[in-house]
């Protein structure tokens, strides 16, 4: 198949979709951005590439980054893990609160920013002071680049404007969900939330989970088969939050999204992709990148179903 092609329609037909939608501003920092720009990226097994659009432009990986805190957290705790987070759709916004009550602040998946703060948490419990340094290296490792880094002001933004995940991390505290303290563990996770990188990256980093684990690149072995099913499964079932259920609906396929504008998502045994637009939907995912991810499995029939 002709993917230039398709990623060429895909962008001729997105074109009309660039004034809808509306960028984050619930941390300022996140809306410097242009919000009219489009880019897609497509990574094979064999390093072939397709790219369309501004694909060198680093955006906040956002949410995109609790995908990689998740593999760490699951390959070191395995099950264990999900006595702390657990692995169902919560059919709430990101950033709810209301269901931490009701459930005795386990939050009900890693994707949620409750369920990826209780992730950060399990993971500054075995790095330590070096926790946001591994998962940086871990994601420099994946992504086979050296250069990631994060924005020292969208971090200072968050940290001085993420009152819900203030909050959050709170409420899970008070129910003995989080072990270590707060600073360090809010500050890890908002560091994670402002790598910044493009969709040529990310479209490598995430190529492991189309191949039941194994970086076909360089042939690692970054998870078990076992756990890369688990983690493209979760990705279905809560990547998109409360509309984790609408983007299998059009798309079909593993996805992640961020609100800094980004998607990845999986196609297994052939890609990995992503794309990315920073104006967003009601649910706080890309609606552009949503649209594109649609047409492209519309297109090619690689949706998983
Ligand atoms: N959905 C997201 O990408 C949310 C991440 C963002 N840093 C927040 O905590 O609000």
């Amino acid at each position: 198949m002709d993917y230039q092609a398709v990623l060429e329609e895909i962008e001729k037909e997105i074109k009309p979709l660039l004034n809808e939608g509306k960028v984050a501003s619930y941390i300022p920092a996140l809306a410097n951005v242009d919000d009219n720009k489009f880019a897609m990226s497509i990574m094979m097994f064999d390093g072939t590439s397709y790219n369309i659009g501004d694909t060198d432009f680093k955006f906040s990986i956002q949410s995109i980054s609790k995908l990689f805190t998740f593999t760490l957290a699951l390959n070191y705790y395995g099950k264990k893990l999900y006595d702390r987070v657990g692995h169902e759709p919560s059919g709430d916004p990101f950033n709810s609160l209301v269901q931490l009550e009701y459930e005795n602040g386990i939050p009900r998946n890693p994707f949620i920013n409750a369920g990826a703060i209780v992730t950060a948490d399990t993971l500054v419990s075995i790095y330590k002071d070096n926790t946001f340094k591994t998962i940086l290296n871990f994601i420099k490792e994946v992504c086979n680049d050296d250069s990631i880094n994060i924005n020292e002001e969208i971090f200072q933004s968050e940290l001085e404007h993420g009152f819900r995940n203030f909050a959050l991390i709170n409420m899970i505290r008070s129910y003995n969900n989080i072990h270590n303290k707060i600073d360090d563990v809010i500050q890890t996770y908002f560091k994670q939330c402002s790598i910044m990188m493009n969709t040529q990256q990310l479209s490598r980093a995430v190529l492991f989970l189309a191949n039941h684990g194994i970086n076909p690149l360089t042939n690692e072995e970054i998870i078990s088969s076992s756990k890369a099913k688990r983690i493209n499964s979760v990705m279905l079932t809560c990547g998109h939050y409360d509309a984790s259920g609408d983007f299998a609906y059009k798309v079909g396929l593993p996805g992640k999204s961020g609100v800094g504008g980004g998607i990845v998502a999986v196609v297994p045994q052939k890609m990995a992709i992503c794309v990315y637009s920073p104006k967003l939907n009601n649910y706080g995912n890309s609606l552009v990148g949503t649209k594109a991810l649609e047409l492209f499995t519309t297109k090619t029939n690689l949706s998983i179903f």
